[in-house]
This record gives structure tokens, sequence and C-alpha cells, in this order.
């Protein structure tokens, strides 16, 4: 195993932030952290990289103890962290030669690799400017470079996506399974399911400081296969609408926001004419009505209620 948490707790005052919580991460995994803001996704990662002290727990990475081996650990992992972390007044080669530097590389080596990371990151037209006139895509695969510039065997990327154009975006996804190919083992988080469902081997579900569900997308999506989610948009809704649609045979819940309704069934219930026949009751009309393929998304709403973006 290549990275082993156990039992990690994180409190801040009287709220505990990460709540026992166990991952392990195999050797050439790319491993999703999928959870909305503040489900502790960055804290667990401050863990991992020693800028946060745990509460209690234990983490193993390479075989070793966090606690024993720091140094040597951290010599092998690269940390692309939220908030970009650069250097203006130090030309995009020289930000990265600076890290390259701190990691112990010198000279001809250190050039080489400054060279490789450059060129990895598709900057190498652009390495005698300063990041200040870069674009926020641009200072993220700058700030990637930083990160991998001493070949790391664990590289930890958090939310790298953000605030970024599509272009930076789909090139630094592709960088990812580059690195991967070439033998990184990556941990890589985001609330962007459709990211971590593209490039993850492993996925790990987060909320609320814990891990609720963990496994391949596929795995994930197959534990609430024996439901459909049907969506309905409506001219209006009402408490008394929810609650006669959860009281048909089948449904397992059902949530509405505005104009739309969701509702989780067990699967073929064949519910459409009885919900059709609820909502016109009511007084409202359908627009339209779709049963939904399984997304994480949607895991994700069945194990926590809430969307992903709901819980932002
Ligand atoms: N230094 C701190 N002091 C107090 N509370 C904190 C501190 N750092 C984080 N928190 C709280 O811990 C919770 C988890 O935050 P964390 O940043 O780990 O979540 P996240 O999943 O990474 O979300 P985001 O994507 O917004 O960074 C949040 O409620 C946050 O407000």
């Amino acid at each position: 195993m290549l990275l082993e948490m156990d039992q990690l707790v994180k409190r801040y005052h009287h709220d505990i932030v990460v709540d026992h919580l166990s991952l392990k991460i195999r050797e050439g995994e790319i491993m999703g952290l999928l959870g909305p803001n503040g489900a502790g996704k960055t804290t667990t990662i401050n863990m991992i990289t020693g800028l946060t002290k745990l509460d209690h727990g234990n983490i193993k990475i390479f075989g070793q103890d966090l606690g024993k081996n720091e140094k040597t650990i951290k010599s092998d992992i690269g940390l692309v962290p939220q908030d970009i972390a650069l250097f203006d007044d130090l030309k995009a080669w020289e930000n990265i030669a600076f890290f390259a530097g701190l990691y112990g590389l010198k000279g001809a080596i250190l050039r080489e690799r400054v060279q490789w990371a450059l060129e990895f990151v598709g900057l190498d037209n652009h390495q005698k400017q300063f990041p200040k006139k870069f674009s926020g895509g641009m200072k993220r695969r700058l700030n990637i470079a930083c990160a991998i510039v001493h070949q790391p065997k664990l590289i930890i990327m958090d939310e790298p996506t953000v605030g970024i154009d599509p272009q930076s975006r789909n090139h630094i996804l592709e960088s990812v399974r580059r690195l991967n190919r070439e033998g990184s083992t990556i941990l890589y988080t985001s609330h962007y399911m459709e990211e971590v469902d593209a490039i993850c081997s492993k996925i790990a579900i987060m909320d609320q400081g814990r891990i609720i569900a963990q496994g391949t997308s596929d795995e994930l999506k197959k534990m609430i296969s024996s439901e459909d989610r049907i969506l309905l948009r409506v001219s209006d809704t009402s408490y008394s609408m929810t609650e006669e649609l959860k009281k048909l045979h089948g449904v397992i819940d059902c949530y509405a926001k505005e104009k739309e309704i969701t509702i989780l069934a067990k699967k073929d219930s064949g519910l459409v004419g009885q919900i059709s026949q609820i909502v016109s009751h009511l007084g409202a009309e359908i627009y339209s009505l779709n049963i939904e393929q399984v997304t994480l998304e949607s895991v994700f709403l069945t194990l926590t209620g809430k969307t992903l973006r709901d819980s932002e």
C-alpha cells in the first residue's frame, strides 16, 4: 500500500472536520476524493503533507510512519495546493528551479528537470515570462510544474481545475493521466464528479469529514443501480405534492427544488402514470419527465440526500 490513513480525526474547537477517516491508496492508482466544499478534503491533504497535526489516527506513506519519517517521506511527495503559490517576481522557469532546489536538485540535473517540467505542462514557450502576466490556467499549470519537477512517487492535487478555462482544464486532466502512466500515484480532490469519473481508477466519496463510500466508478454506480432517479419539471410544486409522491409504492424518497422534483424509486417501479395523476390532481402541469442514468452525482444524492452543488 502506498498510502494508508487510519482513523484520522481533526477537530477545530468543538467541530469535528475529519471524522475517523480511513483510506488506502495502492501504488499506481489515481484516487479521487470527491466531496462538496467543506467536506474536509483539504484538511485531510494537509494532514498527509504534515501541514496540519492529527488529533487522532495514523498515516503511513511508502510503508513508513509519517510521524517518524516526515522529512524523507515528504521528499517523495508533490503537492499542488488549492491556492496557487508562485513568486510573481521570478520568471516561470525560475519558479520551477526554486522548488527543484528545495528538493535538493542541482546543476545540470536541475536544469534538465526544469526543462522537462516546463514541457510537460506546455509552458516551454513562456519560460522567460513572469507569472503575473499569466492567465489563471497558465498559473495553475506552472504550479503543477513546481510540484512535479522532482518526480515524486505520490502527487497530491487539491481541486486543480477550479476557476480555469476549459483548455487548461483539459490539459491538466491529460497531464494527470500522463503522470500516472509514467509511474506516479495520484490523490486528486474535486467537487466535479465528471472529472473524477473520467480520470480516477478509484473514488472515495467524502461528506462531513467521513468517507461515505468508495470503490471504482462502476462499483459506486452499482450500489444504487437498483434505483431509478426520476426528474420532473412542473408548473408548480407544493409540500402536499412531495408528500403524496412519497406515499407511492416503490418511492424511496422525493425532493422538490423550485419547479423541479426528484423522485428516487425502486428500479422499474412503473410509476409514471401514478406520478402524472398526482401532479395533475394537485392542479399542476408536467413540462418534462426524465428517468436519469446513474451518475456519481446520483450516488452522492442517494447517500447524503443532497446534491454536490447544494451542499457547497
Ligand atoms: N484552520 C481552521 N480553523 C477552523 N476551521 C477550519 C480550519 N480549516 C478548515 N476548517 C473548517 O473545516 C471544514 C473542512 O474544510 P476543508 O477546507 O478541509 O474542506 P474541503 O472539502 O477541502 O472544502 P473546500 O473545497 O472548500 O476547500 C470546513 O468547515 C472549514 O471551515
